[in-house]
């Protein structure tokens, strides 16, 4: 992983801060976050309700221009980027996982996971030969053609978790992604999604409140006070 030929974090944060405007004033939620995550690393975001990890995350995601800092994906400094090419990045190298799945009710499956394939202008055949490709290495080999519904919430998250793989991205991010699962499954699909990150080197940074799982991850951060704490990954308890 950190091979002379591979030393370019696939995230790479310096100074981020974020204020929002309120009625009161302004709330400066994060204040000055640096982090590098490299490929195939899968590193947990913890902190209270409220301590500014979807905002990170937002950032990291190109979904939200931080106050100040700057962000880098594979070396590319986003900061100069106008929307439409900010736009363009996050929909070839970064992949979104959310608590609640939003999968297409009326989709199986499979069409669920192609359908950001199509989008993106691969063939029919190409798009479905990745779909079942990844659907298979997160246990769902024998769900293909099952709806939303046909489907158990674990198995409708890891669907989640093969459609925002779809695209290759290099980054994922993910808020809260086992937040609506029992403990058994959280921990399956948790796994699933470490294992694709090992294979195939995209960096994940992932959100939670779940300290059992963030005790799973390379490393952990903790938001406090809109700083990074690396944490020890075993410690239960922020
Ligand atoms: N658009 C906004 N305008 C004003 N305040 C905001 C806005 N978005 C977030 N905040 C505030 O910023 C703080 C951090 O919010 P954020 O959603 O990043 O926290 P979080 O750690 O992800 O919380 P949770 O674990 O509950 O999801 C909160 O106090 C929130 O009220």
């Amino acid at each position: 992983m950190n091979s002379p030929l591979n030393t370019t974090p696939t995230l790479r944060l310096r100074g981020i801060t974020r204020t929002y405007p309120t009625a009161s004033g302004g709330l400066t939620v994060l204040k000055g976050v640096d982090l590098d995550i490299m490929p195939g690393e899968v590193v947990g975001l913890i902190g209270p309700s409220g301590s500014g990890k979807s905002s990170l995350l937002h950032a990291a995601g190109l979904l939200e221009r931080p106050t100040s800092g700057q962000v880098m994906i594979d070396g590319e400094d986003v900061g100069g980027l106008d929307e439409r090419a900010r736009t363009r990045l996050r929909l070839s190298r970064i992949g979104f996982v959310y608590q609640f799945h939003h999968l297409l009710p009326e989709f199986d499956a499979r069409d669920n996971v192609a359908l950001p394939m199509r989008i993106a202008g691969h063939s029919e055949a190409e798009a479905r030969r990745r779909a079942e490709a990844l659907l298979t290495s997160l246990g769902l080999g024998e769900r293909f053609t099952h709806q939303p519904a046909q489907l158990s919430g674990g198995e409708q998250q890891r669907v989640a978790i093969a459609r925002s793989l779809a695209n290759s991205p290099r980054l994922l991010l993910a808020d809260e992604p086992t937040g609506n699962l029992d403990p058994t499954n959280s921990h399956a699909v948790f796994e699933s999604l470490r294992e694709l990150a090992k294979t195939t080197g995209v960096a994940a940074l992932i959100a939670t409140h779940n300290m059992e799982l963030a005790g799973h991850m390379d490393r952990v951060f903790a938001l406090k006070d809109g700083h990074l704490e690396e944490r020890a990954a075993e410690a239960q308890a922020y």
